[in-house]
């Protein structure tokens, strides 16, 4: 294994192997004792996509939040789902056996079409049109605007679901996806999270899915391998530890290399990561 390799896993926390029950208790007490450290919080919020990333992290945050108000005298703990669709989404029925598969204590439906399309009027009006791959992250950062002032309303945390196969490329939108209180995830891979999902009994077709951000209207459900030009099976491979083929490893780690500001806060005089 190369320096970088090793630098870039120890950076990732990733394991090369796991021991599923031990990695969702982890989780899942983090969840409920970042809770109790906060009496201010009653639970969390988190957008569900129908996507395997979402529905695992929805899941781990409903078992908190169920074995919390176990013994809770007060408030009752909630987390509250959010279906946040641009228009109509293709794939609303897998959206749907997600929620089922979750049982969220809430869940809310904000439309962000409208919201989306006011923004970019408005900036057409003031001369820039914006490209169908930048309105995409307007989307991402919608939707994250949208489950923060839900937050706010109902004293919850906002959750991410960043993990290390999309940490490594740096695959989502900066102060979209990306911006959030927690994240559940951090740590796993994408074949990982696939294993948390099978242990938790989730039904095979939501993690069996191709991952997609769907954000592009040009490129309905493009699969993230094809805007990211290398498999998740590479990507978790070189994350385990792994050697994969010279082309797919130069992929990863120019990716790594170029996203390295979205892993990091704003830059500012005191830092000098990026030299
Ligand atoms: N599946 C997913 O998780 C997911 C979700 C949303 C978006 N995406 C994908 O993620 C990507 C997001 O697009 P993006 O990365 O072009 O947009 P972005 O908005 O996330 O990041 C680009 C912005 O980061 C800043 N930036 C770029 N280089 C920088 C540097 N060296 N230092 C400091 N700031 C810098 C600039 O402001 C730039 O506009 C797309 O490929 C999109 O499809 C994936
Ligand atoms: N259509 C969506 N509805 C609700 N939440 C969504 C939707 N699309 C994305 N999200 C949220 O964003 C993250 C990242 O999605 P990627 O598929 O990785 O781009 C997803 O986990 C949802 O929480
Ligand atoms: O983030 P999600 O839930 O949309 O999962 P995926 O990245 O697999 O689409
Ligand atoms: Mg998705």
């Amino acid at each position: 294994m190369s320096n970088l390799q090793n630098q870039i896993i120890g950076e990732l926390k990733v394991q090369a192997t796991i021991e599923p029950k031990v990695e969702i208790r982890k989780r899942v007490d983090f969840l409920k004792n970042y809770l109790l450290k906060h009496p201010f919080a009653k639970g969390y919020v988190l957008g569900i996509s129908g996507g395997q990333d979402s529905t695992l992290a929805a899941k781990l945050a409903q078992i908190a939040v169920n074995e919390l108000n176990e013994t809770n005298e007060d408030e009752p703990y909630q987390f509250i789902g959010v279906r946040l669709p641009y228009g109509e989404q293709f794939d609303e029925d897998d959206c749907q056996d997600a929620i089922d598969f979750v049982k969220p204590s809430k869940v809310l439906t904000v439309n962000i079409k409208n919201a989306v399309d006011a923004s970019v009027a408005s900036l057409e009006q003031a001369g820039v049109t914006l490209s169908d791959f930048i309105k995409g992250n307007e989307k991402a950062r919608e939707r994250m605007k949208a489950q923060y002032s839900i937050g706010g309303m109902y004293n919850c945390f906002i959750l991410g679901t960043d993990h290390a196969a999309e940490a490594i490329t740096g695959f989502f939108t900066k102060h979209g996806d990306g911006a959030c209180d927690l994240i559940p995830l951090y740590g796993l891979n994408k074949r990982q999270g696939k294993i948390l999902l099978k242990e938790l009994g989730c039904p095979e077709h939501l993690y069996a899915k191709v991952p997609t951000a769907d954000l592009e209207e040009n490129k309905p459900a493009q699969p993230d391998e094809v805007a990211l030009g290398v498999t998740y099976e590479h990507i978790d491979d070189y994350l385990e530890g792994k050697e994969v083929p010279e082309e797919n490893k130069k992929r990863i780690e120019n990716l790594y290399m170029k996203s390295r500001h979205k892993r990091h806060q704003a830059v500012s005089i005191f830092d000098d990561w990026w030299k």
